[in-house]
């Protein structure tokens, strides 16, 4: 049988199959995946194989086999430095959620983000969310960073969690894919996902019920089916987005618009920062990158952005 995890809590892994049915799971053997050092071998999110056992009439799964991964997101483990843990694994998207105000998420922020997102290989979609209280200059702050995310390829829209502007837009989105929610802390996560889908809350409560008992010290993430054939992650405890290392050469690469420029510079190694005949510094002259932007690339490039090099798990 074939399903996928949405839960593990230590050695047992909850897996649905296609048909909707639920089984406690457990792994036979080892598994090794390349390249990835992790002290967890399968996380919510991966879709398995397994076959049933009957134990005390009760039907356990034991699975055999993962499929290959689309992506996944990792932390570093606390305890053992070089080994990582698999937070969720096959994501198609996740929704970044930015305010203009209360609190400010500013672009250094949401740059990190998406080139985490990016090395990660996850899909990002921007949601401004709070629109019923900005003012006039607000919302023009919302429209020019629209305007500068989407014309490098990311999707945009301005929500209200509270008021419900544009939440079917996003549950549109959403249908037939999973999702995962982030961004700072008081930006309206908790709102939009109960605007989304009020039961859900009643779940959500129940977990946080069972970390108060101590049962699980660490956090995990959960995938949730939703009413209208869309699934979430959700990462509680998990804030932001962790990190990637990556060479400096590696960074332009995560910026679509950097990305794009890089073949027509003179140098195949160029860092855009103070070779000659560069194309991406001749764009950003000629106002076709935003300096935000660039800017943006610079402190990661140049390591300005302590944040980024260390693992920030958690600790936002
Ligand atoms: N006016 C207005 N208030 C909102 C909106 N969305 C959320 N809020 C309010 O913002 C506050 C924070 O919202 P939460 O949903 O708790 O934010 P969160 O992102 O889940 O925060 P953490 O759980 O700390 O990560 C609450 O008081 C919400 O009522 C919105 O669209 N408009
Ligand atoms: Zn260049």
């Amino acid at each position: 049988m074939t399903g996928r995890v949405y839960k593990s809590t230590g050695s047992w892994y909850t897996v649905k199959t296609e048909l909707g049915h639920i089984y406690e799971c457990r792994i036979k053997g080892k598994f090794r995946i390349k390249g990835i050092k992790s002290t967890n071998p399968i996380a919510v999110g991966d879709i398995v194989d397994f076959e049933l056992e009957t134990d005390n009439n009760q039907d356990t799964g034991v699975i055999h086999n993962i499929h290959d991964r689309k992506n996944y997101i990792v932390r570093k483990s606390v305890n053992l430095s070089k080994q990582t843990h698999i937070i969720a694994a096959n994501i198609d998207q996740v929704f970044l959620m930015v305010t203009i105000n209360n609190p400010p998420t500013f672009t250094s922020f949401i740059d990190r983000f998406l080139v985490t997102a990016e090395a990660y290989s996850i899909k990002t979609i921007l949601l401004f969310n709070k629109i019923d209280t900005y003012d006039e200059e607000a919302l023009n702050e919302v429209r020019y960073l629209a305007h500068v995310y989407r014309k490098i390829g990311y999707e945009c829209i301005g929500i209200s969690a509270t008021t419900g502007k544009n939440v079917e837009k996003v549950k549109a989105l959403m249908s037939g894919k999973v999702s995962m929610f982030s961004g700072h802390s008081g930006v309206g996560k908790s709102t939009l996902v109960n605007a989304i889908e009020p039961s859900l809350n009643l779940k959500t409560k129940e977990i946080s019920t069972q970390h108060m008992q101590g049962q699980h010290t660490t956090t995990f993430a959960e995938m949730f089916d939703l009413s209208f054939d869309a699934k979430i992650i959700d990462t509680p405890g998990i804030k932001g987005f962790g990190v990637v290392d990556m060479d400096k050469e590696e960074v332009g690469d995560y910026f679509p618009e950097i990305f794009e420029l890089k073949q027509d510079c003179k140098f195949n190694n160029c860092l855009h920062i103070q070779e000659p005949n560069c194309a991406v510094k001749e764009a950003l002259d000629n106002d076709e990158i935003a300096f935000s932007r660039y800017r943006s690339y610079l402190q990661i490039v140049e390591g300005e952005d302590e944040n980024y090099r260390t693992d920030n798990w958690g600790n936002e």
